[in-house]
């Protein structure tokens, strides 16, 4: 996951590929209620590791449910069979409203039955989200509820006993959010002694999503009867019976936006999104008919799709949007690509979820410089074709960053792309973790258009420290281009070629075997990383550095290394001749003495004995040798930015650097702004 400030996504050009998507955070949350509650252990697999799930597992595990992670495999649920562990727990939900709603209605049931007292708090957007209509049927059927900031709004307090009137219809508001019916739904069977009905009140949205609740209670033993969609009955005597195992499906309103990356982008192979399909028992799959709508070509299987694109631009649409209430943001960035405005209708529920989605999504959409019409629950956006860098802020919305990913595709419409900042990209943890990693494996940009920061300079000034610090912070990948060089040294020496034998050495270095994986340099199957950092192999890489052909056949290597998001190269000739088209260059120094006692710390902190005024000599031969030979010698590009750091920590220098690839970078004034 990217845990940083913000990432750039810089213009991307195509997709292909496979996706496996993580669990359904709808189906996690109800099947961990489920099995929570029921007796006996069921084993869960495929569940969305996530906060929200994460939350919902916290709350189990505080209420007496016992949790097993089996290694590599399902989790293993113990229930607490209807019957209260602990009469007494505090909450906190985070702002995942399917653990909010359905705890709710399951504490205040328990606790009106078996008496107790529970607190249920998440954070400050949970806080403004409203429940009340949840807490008038609770507070109708008898229970205790008490909202302890504002009146319809968590944080709650549930407590009991108190006397249940079950013999009347519960009647609860199925207009605003459909969570309300599935909470009750969920949590009545705990006090089904007589046939409890359920009217709903106003007309129902998100049918799917009360389907998908519906389905699941099946497969814990309790078969609800439903009139229309106004009447629901639990049946007296309905009992949660686990039903020993459960696959969770992949989660659909994740797949939009992959299917909508093959209706932009897959003009070659499809997209294939596996872990999703026809036979899916979440609504929102049907948004691949809203993208067939706009112009995809969709294959259907059982569990999975596939995804090209088919009308270019696509085309426009209007659409009653309530039976794909979340994956409809996909459509409102779609919409950029279309060949006309979009009018997304009946969502008014957007207003009401992590954040006001109508509001957050006009208001991005605007930055990136479209225009865009709102009403109380419908947005049209038009499409772009003058296309605006933007920071886009994600309100700390899993959705709003996820769909705002897919403008960075308007290289696709315009001669004149822009990169896309999506700020705070870590809010995706909600429901889909590695949600960008997944996109890069899946996406291509022209190598020009990945951003690269060089970074040279002579032995021990730091470049690596550096390198890897900057990078840290944008997310980049890192290429440390002496290791090729080091390593080519190794294997030279290894294989018995003289280093001063250019073409032998240079025929090891065009076949090295090298990979680069958590921090480590493997040789084959032989871990080298240690080996490297030896001075012997820093000299050794100087001398087989000096020829030409060496530097020929590491040069595809290196520009192998330009991958999304982006990359910082530390090196020698890395801004000068590797990576001439480099937004950024740093030539790093820093004084022979000043490096001579950082190489001396380095090495006696890795246990290696060291002589300062030894190691001096060695680091001053070294710059001797690489500024003095002809291939590529050691030198500043003509547009490198100097930095001499002798004096600096290394977060000074880090936050200089930073500041330079702030000025490069075509967001300005909205480095980290809103
Ligand atoms: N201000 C600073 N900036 C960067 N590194 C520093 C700084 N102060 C101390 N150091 C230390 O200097 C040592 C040498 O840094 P590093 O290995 O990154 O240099 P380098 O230029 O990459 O060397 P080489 O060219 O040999 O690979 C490290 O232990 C690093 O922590
Ligand atoms: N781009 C580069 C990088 C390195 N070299 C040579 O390799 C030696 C070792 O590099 P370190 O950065 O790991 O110390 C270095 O002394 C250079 O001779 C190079 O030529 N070009």
């Amino acid at each position: 996951m990217f845990k940083i400030p913000f990432l750039d996504l810089p213009p991307l050009r195509a997709a292909a590929g496979t996706v496996r998507l993580p669990g359904s955070k709808s189906i996690s949350n109800r099947v961990l209620l489920l099995a929570g509650l029921s007796e006996g252990q069921t084993l869960v697999h495929d569940l969305l590791d996530s906060d929200d799930t994460a939350v919902m597992l916290a709350s189990l595990k505080q209420l007496g449910c016992v949790l097993e992670q089996v290694e590599g495999g399902p989790l293993k649920v113990t229930g607490i069979g209807a019957k209260l562990q602990t009469n007494a727990a505090k909450l906190f939900l985070g702002n995942a409203g399917t653990a909010m709603r359905p705890l709710t209605a399951a504490l205040a049931l328990l606790a009106a039955t078996q008496g107790g007292e529970f607190e249920l708090s998440g954070v400050a957007r949970m806080h403004e989200r409203p429940i009340g209509d949840l807490v008038d049927a609770l507070r109708g059927l008898g229970c205790e509820v008490a909202c302890l900031g504002n009146e319809g709004y968590p944080p709650l307090r549930l407590s009991g006993p108190s006397e249940l009137k079950l013999s009347e219809p519960v009647r609860v508001r199925g207009d605003v959010s459909s969570q309300f019916l599935t909470a009750l739904l969920l949590a009545l069977p705990l006090v089904a002694e007589q046939d409890i009905h359920i009217d709903v009140v106003g007309e129902l949205i998100s049918k799917p999503y009360i389907h998908i609740t519906l389905e699941l209670l099946k497969r814990f033993g309790i078969e609800v009867k439903r009139e229309g969609w106004q009447r629901f009955t639990i049946p007296a005597g309905s009992r949660y019976r686990s039903p020993g195992e459960i696959h969770v499906e992949g989660d659909a309103s994740s797949a939009s936006y992959f299917v909508a990356l093959g209706a932009i982008a897959a003009t070659g192979q499809p997209i294939r999104i596996e872990g999703v399909g026809s036979a899916s028992l979440q609504g929102d799959v049907r948004f691949v008919e809203a993208a067939e709508a706009m112009g995809a070509v969709v294959r259907a299987e059982a569990n999975a799709v596939e995804v090209k694109r088919g009308a270019w631009p696509l085309r426009a649409l209007d659409l009653d949007c309530n039976h794909i209430p979340d994956a409809a943001m996909t459509l409102a960035v779609m919409a950029l690509y279309a060949d006309g405005p979009s009018t997304l209708r009946n969502i008014a529920s957007w207003r009401v979820k992590e954040t006001d989605r109508i509001v957050a999504m006009a208001t991005e959409l605007r930055k990136l410089g479209a225009q865009v019409e709102e009403g109380p629950d419908w947005l049209r956006v038009h499409p772009l074709r003058d296309w605006q860098p933007a920071a886009i802020h994600t309100y700390d919305d899993h959705r709003v960053a996820m769909c705002f990913s897919l403008a960075a595709f308007n290289g696709l419409v315009t001669a004149s792309p822009v990169p896309v900042r999506i700020l705070e990209p870590q809010c995706v943890a909600k429901t889909f973790p590695d949600y960008f990693e997944t996109l890069f494996e899946v996406v291509s940009a022209r190598p020009e258009d990945i951003p690269v920061i060089t970074i040279d300079g002579p032995t021990a000034s730091g470049k690596g420290t550096l390198a890897d610090v900057v990078a840290h912070e944008l997310g980049y990948i890192v290429l440390d281009s002496g290791a090729l060089y080091r390593a080519t040294g190794l294997a030279a020496r290894r294989a018995g070629v003289e280093l001063d034998e250019a073409e032998a050495v240079a025929a090891i270095a065009a076949k090295l075997d090298l990979h680069f994986a958590k921090g480590r340099v493997w040789l084959g199957d032989e871990d080298i990383t240690d080996a490297l950092r030896e001075e012997a192999s820093g000299l050794a890489a100087s001398q087989v550095a000096a020829h030409a052909p060496v530097r020929a056949a590491l040069n595809q290597l290196q520009l192998d290394f330009r991958c999304l998001p982006g990359l910082v190269a530390d090196g020698r000739d890395m801004g000068s001749m590797v990576f001439p088209d480099a937004p950024l260059k740093v030539f790093l120094t820093a004084s022979a003495a000043t490096r001579a006692e950082r190489r001396h710390k380095q090495l006696i902190s890795k246990g290696i004995p060291a002589n300062i005024a030894g190691l001096r000599e060695d680091l001053e031969a070294r710059d001797a040798r690489d500024k003095g030979r002809t291939a590529s010698p050691l030198q500043a590009a003509a547009d490198a930015r100097r930095l001499d750091n002798s004096a600096q920590t290394i977060e000074e220098s880090r936050d200089l650097v930073l500041s330079w690839w702030a000025e490069a970078r075509p967001f300005k004034g909205s480095a980290l702004s809103h």
